[in-house]
């Protein structure tokens, strides 16, 4: 009779019930997600083989032995190196897979000749623990490589899959050194001792984790896109009118708290209505990209570029009295428009600049009166850029 309330079979068994109910949980989200991430797909098929594998062991003498050992300890393992190249996936990187499955099949070969040529599970549990212990450091490993600051989800995600990672890496590193170590009589998988019930428990666990902590990094990636979304310009990628305003109140804010002075520039296409109508929508469009890209490139690190509507952009700059933001500007008026080499109809724009002011109550009447300074730009014959008087109070 079992000395044990768990034995390795229930333990496995169980473990392959809610790593199919993970994989499925897995697969509805991979489904259900509004946006792709990359990697999930992969990380789902990693979850299956888990599930496959862990069945597999568990029905050991209860099916073939070429099923359970040999397939069963294949699927298992191949599912930790899939789940290697999903995570690479999800931080934009392949993986070479030629080394991981040239081991994954001499694990596979060495496992099936200690079972059927020479039978021996202490050699079994030296390769495949061996095997399992490499692929989860290097996966621990991998992960600290990637930033993780700036986003709490993310970090979340990245350390409780890290995490898992090392504790699976210590599993199987001492189970893989006991069985080098010290003979294991007549133990197989299943056997009912104490050092098997730990093992078969801890990876059981250690798999549920990895799949919560990967499926964290992946929500966290797509509420990550939509704010992103949220705040930008589909076309050119720049903040939208909304995150203007938004950084605008930081400035005015800043300026309330610090004294800070802040300019903003107000820039139109000029005649963008000919360049439509003479060379389609599609090349307007490029001209708007180009000149958003452009921008971005000649402003400074801290000045904030967005598109305020149709062909109109705004420039914050922060710290910046108007002289300065004038160069600025002027910059943008002379260098912003060129597009050697890029097959873009030749264009102009004009710009009207403002700096905030004791009399400027909200964001809405700086922006008013960069307006008007483009306004002017125009009617004095547009390609130029127009400056607006401060308004004081009192003025
Ligand atoms: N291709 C493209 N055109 C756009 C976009 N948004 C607005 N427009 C077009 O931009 C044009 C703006 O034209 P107007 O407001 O008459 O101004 P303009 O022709 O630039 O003339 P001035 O501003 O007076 O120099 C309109 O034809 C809009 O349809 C866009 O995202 N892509």
């Amino acid at each position: 009779m079992s000395t044990y309330a768990l034995d390795p079979r229930t333990t496995v068994l169980i473990g392959s019930i809610t790593s199919g109910l993970m994989a499925m949980v897995l697969t509805l989200l991979a489904r259900a997600t509004p946006l792709p991430v990359p990697g999930l797909r992969t990380w789902v098929a990693g979850a299956w083989l888990v599930f496959a594998g862990m069945l597999l062991l568990g029905l050991r003498d209860w099916i073939s032995h070429l099923a359970t050992v040999t397939l069963g300890n294949a699927a298992f393992v191949l599912a930790y190196i899939v789940w290697l190249a999903g995570t690479r996936r999800h931080f934009g990187e392949r993986l070479r897979w030629g080394p991981w499955l040239l081991a994954w099949l001499a694990m596979v070969a060495a496992v099936t000749w200690f079972a059927y040529g020479q039978p021996s599970y202490r050699m079994r549990l030296v390769v495949v623990a061996g095997l399992c212990c490499f692929i989860s450091v290097h996966h621990a490993l991998l992960l600290l490589r990637y930033p993780q600051a700036e986003r709490f989800g993310r970090a979340l995600g990245i350390t409780l899959t890290t995490s898992w990672l090392a504790v699976l890496t210590t599993v199987y590193a001492a189970r893989g050194v006991h069985a080098a170590l010290f003979p294991q009589g007549d133990s197989g998988l299943l056997t009912q001792d104490a050092i098997q019930i730990v093992y078969t428990g801890s990876f059981t666990v250690c798999n549920l984790l990895l799949v919560i902590g990967f499926a964290t990094m992946a929500s966290d990636h797509v509420r990550a896109r939509i704010e992103e979304q949220a705040i930008r310009d589909p076309l050119t990628g720049t903040l939208n009118r909304q995150a203007l305003l938004e950084c605008l109140g930081r400035e005015r804010a800043n300026h309330g708290r610090t004294g800070q002075p802040f300019c903003v520039a107000m820039l139109d296409v000029d005649h963008f209505k000919k360049i439509n109508d003479s060379h389609g929508h599609p090349v307007g469009d490029r001209v708007l990209v180009h000149l958003c890209r452009r921008m971005a490139a000649l402003v400074r690190p801290h000045d904030v570029v967005a598109r305020y509507g149709g062909e109109e952009f705004v420039v914050v700059m922060p710290h910046t009295r108007l002289p300065e933001a004038a160069l600025v500007a002027e910059r943008i008026l002379v260098e912003a428009v060129q597009a050697d080499g890029l097959a873009l109809p030749a264009f102009t724009v004009s710009i009207g600049l403002a700096e905030w002011s004791t009399g400027d109550a909200t964001e809405q009447d700086v922006i008013a009166r960069a307006d008007a300074a483009l306004y002017q730009a125009k009617a004095r014959g547009r390609n130029r850029l127009e400056r607006a008087a401060l308004r004081l109070v009192n003025a």
